[in-house]
């Protein structure tokens, strides 16, 4: 992959003179072209992508496309498709599109091809899903398996929850599924309330099998679930292992003919679509976990095939791009309107800001340009009553996401013509705001006196201006999530091929841990630290002195 200061480019040198023109510019009168809907709208099979109501114009997108071509997108993209080595400080490659390769064409690492490897361990994950599906797995009492319980973290835990939650009509009705992720005993012991020893299979998700979290909310359970089986045997029909380090997966009295593989080509926010989407696989069916597979796969070649400028992720990435380095914003909302889909925001944003949050470029030298911004969001209309206020009024420039199916799960009463015309009349509001004059004018309709107006009027004006993408799916099926979750992924690698940084580290979630572990041990004995700057030596001094009254 080429390594290109983008700052270096002459696009970059066109979008920066573009950009003091668009500053100001009204998103509203670029409607003035009356094609601008379906000239700034992408469709690809069920999912439609409506960039117009951002501050993009023709030179604007010609520029963002030509920033494309000088930082090598082509190239790197089939970079990453091709199983090249573009986990530069980890010497790896990166193939979570492997993992959904439904058309099975080979697809080599280190001269070997991965396809094999894949299909063996899906077949396994759909023998296993299958006993589970079809009540055929037994628990040490003989009794079907009733209760799925996934223990793990980050990777291994946001993209399965999140998932679960949003194909909840898929799942199997005699199935209920819990995820423990947090190290706080909380977690597992609210969550071991509510299932039952014998009917309870536990999936023990972790990459490395080293995470703390995962390693003490698993021996944790291993014990509760002992103290009720009194039989070591018995683990081995309740506790399965989803990871790529087999050893640890024995040591930790796992037999391996009970593990699930995957590789270290599988970056952990993009692992449910491997081994660590078993959990997905046996409360929805393997059939339903295929189906994402192959939503995935349709839109990695759209990606891989579309032109740029009709190509979803690509487009969303550099008009996401030109809102950060161009347009000041440093946050993205995403907010879908769709109950079943209210962890898509927080997924997305281990997916993009542990990828993208990085200052480092790959040469080693500090970037001099934004990279990536802050990922948040919540369902609407859950979120118009809480931090809209801020997105039509604040003083950040906020571009949001805004995603609905057209079909609902739950067709109950008026319910999702009301949500959907919330999600309508959000993006268009944000655009065309609310001047003072028709404020004064719908104020003194309403009677309201002239020292009123005066007053109030002011408060009650919306700039607009307001940047949305507007993601309309048909329905929210296996299938379109699949498409759906894969278009977001290329997004943050296009982002990460111009930003000219490793986007399949994460580094920066080490030096937490490590510190962690040097504390743990200095929290076993009564004794004052002296250890630690002033701050931290008092805080743990305060938690010793604390704790004693438990
Ligand atoms: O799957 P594991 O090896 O347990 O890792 C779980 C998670 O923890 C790490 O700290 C990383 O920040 C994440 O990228 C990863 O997904």
């Amino acid at each position: 992959m080429k390594a290109i200061n983008p700052t270096s480019t002459h696009a970059w040198k066109s979008l920066t003179d573009l950009s003091e023109e668009f500053n100001t510019i009204q998103i509203k009168n670029l409607f003035a072209d009356s094609d601008r809907f379906q000239k700034y709208s992408i469709q690809f099979e069920d999912v439609l992508v409506d960039y117009s109501k951002n501050r993009v114009s023709d030179d604007v997108k010609q520029q963002l496309l030509n920033l494309a071509s000088e930082c090598g997108l082509q190239e790197a993209i089939e970079a990453m498709f091709t199983g090249q080595t573009i986990n530069g400080t980890e010497g790896r490659a990166v193939l979570h599109t492997a993992l959904r390769n439904r058309s099975n064409t080979p697809v080599f690492v280190d001269g070997e091809d991965v396809m094999p490897a894949i299909n063996g361990v899906l077949a396994q994950m759909k023998s296993f899903a299958d006993q589970i599906q079809q009540g055929e797995w037994l628990g040490y009492t003989g009794k079907p398996i009733k209760h799925l319980v996934n223990i793990g973290i980050g990777g291994s835990d946001l993209g399965p929850v999140m998932v679960t939650e949003a194909l909840k009509p898929y799942q199997h009705a005699d199935l209920s599924i819990y995820f423990v992720s947090n190290v706080d005993g909380t977690h597992i012991a609210e969550t071991l309330k509510q299932v039952d020893p014998e009917t309870t299979l536990f999936f023990i998700a972790s990459k490395t099998f080293t995470t703390q979290e995962t390693m003490t909310n698993a021996h944790s359970a291993r014990r509760w679930f002992l103290a009720h089986a009194q039989d070591e045997a018995a683990v081995a029909k309740h506790f399965v292992a989803l990871s790529t380090n087999a050893q640890a997966v024995a040591a930790f009295g796992i037999d391996t003919a009970n593990m699930f593989a995957f590789w270290d080509w599988v970056g952990g926010r993009y692992s449910l679509w491997s081994a660590i989407g078993l959990p997905i696989a046996c409360a929805i069916g393997f059939d339903n976990f295929e189906a994402l597979l192959a939503g995935a796969h349709s839109m990695d070649q759209h990606f891989r095939t579309a032109e740029f400028e009709e190509n979803i992720p690509v487009i969303l990435a550099l008009v996401g791009l030109w809102n950060t380095n161009f347009l000041g914003a440093t946050s993205e909302a995403i907010l879908p309107y769709d109950q079943y889909l209210h962890r898509f925001a927080a997924y997305f944003q281990q997916g993009n800001m542990e990828s993208n949050g990085k200052y480092v470029a790959r040469d080693g030298g500090k970037v001099n340009y934004a990279t990536g911004p802050i990922i948040w969001g919540e369902p609407g209309t859950n979120g118009q009553h809480a931090f809209y206020q801020l997105i039509h009024q604040g003083t950040h420039l906020i571009p949001c996401d805004f995603i609905a199916p057209a079909i609902s799960h739950n067709p109950v009463g008026d319910h999702h013509p009301k949500l959907l015309s919330n999600f309508f009349a959000q993006t268009e509001a944000l655009m065309n705001g609310k001047s003072l004059e028709e404020v004064k004018s719908e104020m003194e309709k309403a009677g309201k006196s002239a020292e009123a107006i005066e007053k109030i009027a002011p408060h009650r004006v919306f700039e607009g201006n307001r940047p949305t993408n507007s993601i309309l799916v048909k329905k929210i099926t296996p299938y379109t999530l699949g498409q759906l979750i894969a278009m977001y992924e290329h997004k943050i690698f296009v982002q990460g091929v111009i930003w000219n940084i490793y986007s399949f580290d994460q580094w920066g979630v080490e030096l937490g841990k490590v510190l962690a572990n040097a504390i743990l041990p200095e929290l076993e004995s009564e004794e004052a630290v002296t250890s630690h700057d002033a701050s931290t030596n008092g805080l743990i001094n305060a938690y010793k002195s604390f704790r004693k009254e438990a």
